[in-house]
């Protein structure tokens, strides 16, 4: 396999590490590969999974939630697979997200995320609690990345598929933490996947130099200030690497890299010609010292370069965008075309063209002609014509909780479904001259019956047509973003049904179920459930609070060792087969 490396690639390689190291680097291409997996402690603590897992496991040094299996274990044809409990993930892209340090509650964006290997760690980081954005700019690639996101079990993300510039406006200094796992050249694949050496030239190099370039400076203007972003790329070439990070640094003064320990170290003697230009500052140049190179002649991996950039509290600078910022109790006004910023308890009030944003909760957009006013916990959005105004705790035309979003001459109106709790915040969306309802009781006939806690109490019910989604709080106003998921997919109303989404069965824990078949792995029924067969089931199998759920029939959430894999419905000793046929054991 050596051979056909390209030969530009290996005289650049000898010329950045020497004819010694050089090597020892090509020897590791006729390696055996390192095989990983990552447990989704979302689900599953890490002590129970090793009790269970049939795999012979080592762990990832620098994976906290990471393990070595071993060739020919083949986990992907597991049951457990299924039950959404880990990922099949190559050890050294476990690195960025672990480095990233996400703690629960935290807003965080995967900006470059399909198909969500490092998306669905993040998760597994947040516990549910926060904000998960991801976002991949390719419509094909989203699919599989939502799909993982189903398989794990997230409840708490948004899946877009934008171009980065067009969430600048939306998400303008908004999250804690951002993951940039940049498109690259992929040198540190060519072993993993010989395809990519074909594909390899230089100019592909410089290409992509170019949209890294562009990411991490949208990133930047989407971190909230104190914030920090992973940068990663799955390539060697310094031009991707320390090349971006040193440029960034010298175009961004109040960012700093974090040192990296326990890997080898960026290095700034690749910052010259021809690889790269030599004008970065000595700041720049002795802070990419701080950044990591994975490589896969010196650890059990593929190979990735990673460099975490923190953010000074002061924020991105003033430079960028014309941010203005004041503090609590003053009072913020811009002219056209500039961004006002203000704390808690402030009043924004903008002029044409003009966008206000105040911390606290409250995002004040207005358009041309139009004048919005709202106090904390407030979000309110008036086109042309519309004027638009709410007091604390309530929205505009909408009863508690409610976001409402009003065109010209339109009304929108939404049903809070009698004040029950997770119910204070359906959205409901209306055109010019239509309104929009979707009555949420056979969702809730659905709840009473089928669960036993409300798990989607702690987030808001949204309603996009027929769908509903529980989307977490906290989050802007999406208008006029791609949105490809707004939440935790919860199931289709449709002609006064409610039929629930495989995405609700994964994302629930079997404790949450009252009706629950759960069926052992070993059980020959558990593979033929995820070939799609109906079942032949004994009443008694199907586990039920009697004070509650007296009844057999109907859906019942089907579980694997006691973790979810997707519905069932029971009748008459048969249970039919819910499971989708894009996910069924092949
Ligand atoms: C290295 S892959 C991401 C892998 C992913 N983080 C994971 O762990 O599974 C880079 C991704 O960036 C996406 N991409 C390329 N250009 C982009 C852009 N300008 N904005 C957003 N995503 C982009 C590609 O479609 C690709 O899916």
């Amino acid at each position: 396999m050596t051979k056909q490396l390209p030969p530009l690639f290996r005289d650049k390689m000898i010329d950045l590490l020497g004819e010694e190291e050089f090597e020892l680097f090509l020897a590791s291409y006729d390696q055996p590969r390192s095989f990983g997996l990552r447990v989704n402690t979302g689900k599953i603590t890490k002590a129970d999974f090793l009790d269970k897992s049939p795999f012979a496991l080592e762990p990832v040094p620098w994976a906290s939630e990471g393990f070595y299996y071993e060739e020919g274990e083949r986990p992907g044809k597991h049951p457990y697979y299924h039950t959404g409990l880990y990922y099949i993930q190559e050890p050294s892209a476990m690195a960025p997200v672990e480095l990233l340090q996400v703690q629960p509650g935290e807003k965080v964006l995967d900006l470059c995320a399909a198909p969500g290997g490092k998306s669905t760690q993040i998760a597994a980081k947040l516990q549910g609690e926060g904000v998960l954005v991801v976002n991949d700019n390719h419509s094909d690639r989203v699919k599989a990345l939502v799909k993982n996101l189903e398989l794990f079990g997230v409840r708490n993300a948004v899946v877009l598929n934008e171009r980065p510039e067009r969430m600048l406006n939306v998400f303008q200094g908004y999250f804690d933490k951002i993951l940039i796992d940049a498109p690259c050249s992929g040198e540190g694949m060519f072993r993993k996947e010989e395809d990519m050496m074909q594909q390899w030239e230089r100019h592909t190099v410089q290409e992509f130099a170019d949209m890294q370039r562009e990411l991490l400076g949208q990133a930047a203007q989407m971190l909230a200030p104190g914030g920090t972003i992973v940068y990663s790329t799955c390539t060697f070439s310094p031009e991707e690497n320390e090349a971006q990070i040193a440029e960034f640094l010298d175009n961004h003064p109040t960012f700093d890299v974090v040192p990296v320990e326990h890997f080898d170290h960026g290095q700034p003697n690749w910052l010259r010609e021809p690889w790269c230009e030599e004008h970065y500052s000595d700041r720049a140049r002795e802070a990419v010292a701080g950044t990591a190179r994975l490589w896969p002649h010196r650890l059990r991996g593929e190979g990735h370069y990673v460099a975490v950039l923190r953010c000074g509290d002061e924020g991105v600078g003033a430079d960028v965008g014309e941010i203005v910022r004041v503090d609590a109790g003053g009072k913020a006004k811009a002219d056209a075309g500039v961004i006002a910023m203000s704390d808690a308890g402030v009043r924004a009030m903008s002029d044409a063209g003009v966008r206000a944003m105040s911390d606290a909760g409250v995002i004040v957009k207005a358009d041309a002609g139009v004048r919005a006013m709202a106090d904390a916990g407030v979000i309110v959005k008036a086109d042309a014509g519309v004027r638009a105004m709410a007091d604390a705790g309530m929205r505009a035309k909408t009863n508690a909780g409610v976001i409402a979003k009003a065109d010209a001459g339109a009304k929108a109106r939404t049903d809070a479904g009698a004040g029950r709790s997770g119910r204070d915040a359906l959205r409901g969306k209306g055109r010019a001259g239509t309104e929009s309802r979707v009555s949420l009781e056979p969702l809730q006939a659905f709840e009473d019956e089928l669960l036993r806690s409300e798990p989607f109490a702690a987030l808001r019910l949204v309603c996009y047509g027929e769908h509903a989604y529980a989307s977490p709080v906290g989050l802007p106003e999406l208008h006029g973003l791609k949105v490809v998921r707004p939440g935790w997919y919860i199931g289709a109303l449709h002609r006064g049904r409610f039929e629930p989404s495989h995405a609700l069965a994964m994302g629930l824990r079997m404790r949450e179920a009252k009706r629950v078949l759960s069926l052992a792995s070993r059980d020959e029924r558990a593979l033929r459930y995820l070939k799609g067969e109906t079942l032949e089931v004994a009443e008694s199998e199907i586990i039920r609070d009697p004070e509650v759920t007296k009844a057999a029939k109907g859906y019942c959430l089907v579980c694997i060792d006691d973790h979810p894999v997707g519905w069932g419905k029971w009748l008459d000793g048969m249970l039919k087969n819910e499971y989708p046929p894009g996910w069924r054991w092949t």
